[in-house]
């Protein structure tokens, strides 16, 4: 009996051990997949709130390489940089009548409003005036618009009949008088006689006018004419000037002289021509700097330039930069520049961008000076050798 006893109990123990490691095996399993699943969710899942302080996680960061392990792009094999493409510019010719939309657009007031006021049925007192008016606002000044409505006035009396044709035909010649069809408009790039070195063109306005720009555009120009260019950035006041005119410089091959920031601009000047004269470059264009803080200083600093430069020989183009949308403002610029230098061209810049194109006929009248260039554009090749006759007809048939 005792043996039968022993041998239940020695069961029951048994039985109990076996059921005990079973559960005890079970909860470590759970463990290890809750384990194994926890550090995932940490480093994809960002938390809900971002931390600060102690709260903050640590950054995780990747392991970090020693110099010694990074290695060095191969030289040898990476690629030059590449050149900057030379471009090749437009040819200058007929570009006025290319760009003739951008003119009409700003103009129309002044050549459709004359039209319209000429064609009302009964020419009295009042329409002249209107028409004296509309000339007057588009800055063609007093004395030229007298000239031009005491012609037109006479002309429409001794007409008698007076056809839409006719009057079109009639303010065409009147305008085309005022503008001076028979201006000498050359820009001389060429010196006069046999002389061994490169044409020189000095370029000079108030910054801001577009000068830089119109140094570029001319340098373009007469690149596209077949000639050799060296640009002399002379306004060393504005290092941004010298990068910006040097850039131009470059799309189309042509180096640029330039100097130190605040440097001399006469010295800049007079290495430019030696150096356009070293390389039997045809034109040397300089960009001048013009600071109109008084006329003195402004006299000091232009006319060094020019001295300086004239030891190579006379400068044979004095091209002076307004801003046609400056109206009156411009024409007293003019006054001043032409008082410093002895101005042989007018540049009228960003005739696009107004409707005062009558300053063409002003300026000319005030300098006695040919406007010889016009920009009708932020292009490249926006700059266009002016034409009365295009001029004039824009100003008429509008777009
Ligand atoms: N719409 C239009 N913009 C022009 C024309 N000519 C020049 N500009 C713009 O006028 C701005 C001034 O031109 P710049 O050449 O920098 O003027 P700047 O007189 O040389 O002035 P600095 O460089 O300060 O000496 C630029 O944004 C030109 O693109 C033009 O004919 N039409």
């Amino acid at each position: 009996m005792e043996i039968v006893i022993l041998a239940v109990v020695i069961a029951v123990v048994a039985f109990l051990a076996i059921c005990g490691l079973v559960i005890t095996g079970r909860r470590k399993k759970t463990r290890e997949s809750r384990a194994a699943a926890t550090p995932a969710a940490t480093t994809t899942a960002p938390p809900a709130e971002p931390q600060v302080g102690e709260d903050a996680e640590t950054a995780l960061e990747e392991p970090r390489r020693t110099i010694e392990e990074v290695g060095l792009p191969d030289t040898e094999t990476a690629p030059a940089p590449a050149a900057p493409e030379i471009e090749i510019p437009e040819p200058s010719a007929g570009r006025l009548v290319r760009l003739r939309a951008r003119l009409s657009r700003s103009q129309n007031s002044l050549g459709k409003g004359l039209l319209t006021l000429l064609s009302r049925e009964r020419l009295d007192e009042e329409t002249w005036e209107e028409i004296e008016d509309t000339l007057l606002t588009a800055d063609v000044g007093v004395a030229p618009t007298q000239e031009l409505v005491e012609a037109l006035r006479e002309r429409v009396r001794v007409l008698g009949t007076r056809t839409p044709e006719e009057l079109r035909t009639l303010l065409r010649e009147e305008l085309l008088k005022l503008v001076g069809p028979d201006l000498d408009r050359t820009v001389h790039t060429e010196t006069r006689g046999a002389v061994d070195r490169p044409g020189i063109v000095l370029v000079v306005g108030v910054n801001g006018t577009g000068k830089t720009t119109t140094t570029g555009k001319l340098g373009r120009v007469l690149v596209a004419d077949g000639k050799s260019v060296v640009l002399g950035a002379a306004d060393t006041f504005r290092a941004a000037a010298a990068d910006q005119l040097q850039t131009w410089g470059e799309r189309v091959g042509a180096r640029t002289v330039r100097g130190p920031e605040g440097g001399d601009p006469a010295s800049v000047a007079f290495e430019a021509v030696k150096e356009g004269t070293d390389a039997s470059a045809d034109v040397v264009l300089i960009d001048t700097a013009g600071r109109l803080h008084t006329k003195t200083g402004l006299m000091d600093e232009l006319g060094k330039v020019k001295r300086v430069v004239e030891k190579h020989g006379p400068v044979d183009e004095v091209l002076l930069v307004l801003d046609a949308t400056t109206g009156q403002n411009g024409l007293v610029q003019a006054r001043v520049f032409a008082e410093v230098v002895d101005i042989t061209g007018i540049v009228l810049t960003k005739l696009d961008g107004t409707a005062k194109g009558g300053i063409v006929v002003a300026v000319q009248r005030e300098l006695g000076v040919p406007v010889k260039l016009v920009g009708l554009g932020e292009g490249a090749d926006d700059l266009a050798p002016f034409e009365p006759a295009a001029f004039v007809d824009a100003l008429i048939d509008g777009e």
